[in-house]
């Protein structure tokens, strides 16, 4: 690692250029993250990255996931491969999202440890913060308080995975990191009506109504929470640039530094798909966490900020999700 330099009160970090020829391992290389951080990487100069499928390598197999670490010996590990989903499907599924997330990151981070791998980012999400934190949401309220019901079980296994790599740099002394995005959206996210999180939601739900000369669409909850939108190559440029200039024990925030109601992201969705009818709400759907906004000054102490606006972000995923349209719904 090159010098170091001090972020006063906060963390430490060393500046250094990562080895474009080593074996980099993205876990989760076809997700919206994995993808974004697989493409980012190769526009980086990165000539020997390495991805399996879950149907290759099922990361919750330990004896499967230690053979593959031996085979290939990665240098440098990025984690996003994970049980993901809205917040429906984390209401609903809450042994699945504890359950396979913990099974995943403990035989990945053990992997991950037993050969050597010099730099892990293990990738949180902003659940893993109280319900009720003060907003915008800092770092050092982790743990402060009680946890949004509709995630709990998840944002437990994500915090798990945080102290995990907090532990191994107190026990073994590596540079191992963690990053805890907003909510992100971009190519390759889900799109599935029930599973997936708000942004591709509506944008299918307005697109297809739009389609259809619908007379109304009816989204979830309220439309009062207000939720924090990163799109997907920000976060990949993110994580590459923490990896190369941050070494210090605290999960660091990634987001935009803004937020806007569930209703102002549908009507600008609504607005690009040019669906003119009525929006309606049900409101026996979960809100979930009122507010979720990042403190992101730790990253731009670092040196990171967002480059993509919302605006820009939601053109280029409707330009995605129009070119992907058939294969999405095969
Ligand atoms: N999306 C969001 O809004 C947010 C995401 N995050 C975090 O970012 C990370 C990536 O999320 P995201 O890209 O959205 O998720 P996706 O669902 O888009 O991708 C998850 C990836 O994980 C892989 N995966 C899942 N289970 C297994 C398994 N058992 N074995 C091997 N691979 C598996 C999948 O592989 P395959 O495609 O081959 O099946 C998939 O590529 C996660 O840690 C998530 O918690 C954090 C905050 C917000
Ligand atoms: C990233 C984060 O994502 C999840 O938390 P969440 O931020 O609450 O996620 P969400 O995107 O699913 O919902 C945001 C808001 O939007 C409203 N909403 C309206 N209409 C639809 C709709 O059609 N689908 C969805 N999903 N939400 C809708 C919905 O009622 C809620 O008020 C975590 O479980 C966890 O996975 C996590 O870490």
């Amino acid at each position: 690692m090159g010098n170091k330099v001090t972020v006063t009160g906060v963390a430490e970090y060393n500046p250094a250029e990562l080895d474009r020829e080593a074996a980099f391992y993205v876990a989760g290389h076809r997700g919206l993250v994995g993808s974004a951080i697989w493409r980012r990487l190769e526009a980086s100069g990165f000539t020997n990255l390495v991805g399996r499928t879950s149907y290759q390598l099922d990361l919750k197999d330990r004896d499967a996931t230690f053979s593959f670490f031996a085979e290939t010996k990665p240098k440098y590990v990025v984690l996003a491969a994970a049980k993901v989903g809205g917040i429906l499907a984390n209401s609903t599924y809450p042994v699945d999202f504890l359950s396979d997330n913990m099974r995943i990151q403990v035989n990945v981070l053990d992997a991950a440890l037993k050969n050597d791998v010099e730099r892990v980012l293990f990738l949180g999400s902003s659940c893993i913060y109280p319900k009720l934190a003060e907003q915008p949401i800092r770092e050092d309220s982790l743990l402060t308080g009680h946890l949004e019901p509709t995630n709990d079980a998840y944002a437990i296994a994500k915090i798990a995975g945080i102290l995990q790599t907090q532990a191994v740099r107190r026990q073994y002394g590596l540079p191992w990191i963690s990053a805890m995005p907003t909510n992100l959206y971009g190519p390759n996210d889900n799109f599935s009506p029930q599973g997936s999180h708000v942004l591709p939601a509506l944008i299918r739900r307005y697109d297809d109504a739009a389609r259809a000369n619908a007379l109304s669409v009816t989204n979830w909850g309220t439309g009062k929470p207000r939720r924090e939108f990163l799109h997907a190559d920000d976060m990949a440029d993110a994580c590459l640039y923490l990896l190369e200039h941050y070494d210090g024990p605290t999960q660091v925030n990634v987001g935009t530094g803004s937020d806007v109601t569930i209703k102002e992201i549908a009507d600008t969705i609504a607005t690009v798909t040019g669906f003119t009818g009525e929006t309606k709400w049900d409101t026996t759907k979960p809100d979930g966490t009122p507010q979720k906004l990042l403190d992101v000054s730790l990253l731009a102490k670092i040196g990171w900020r967002s480059q993509i606006t919302l605006e820009e972000g939601l053109d280029r995923t409707m330009r995605w999700y129009h070119d992907n349209f058939d294969r999405l719904r095969s």
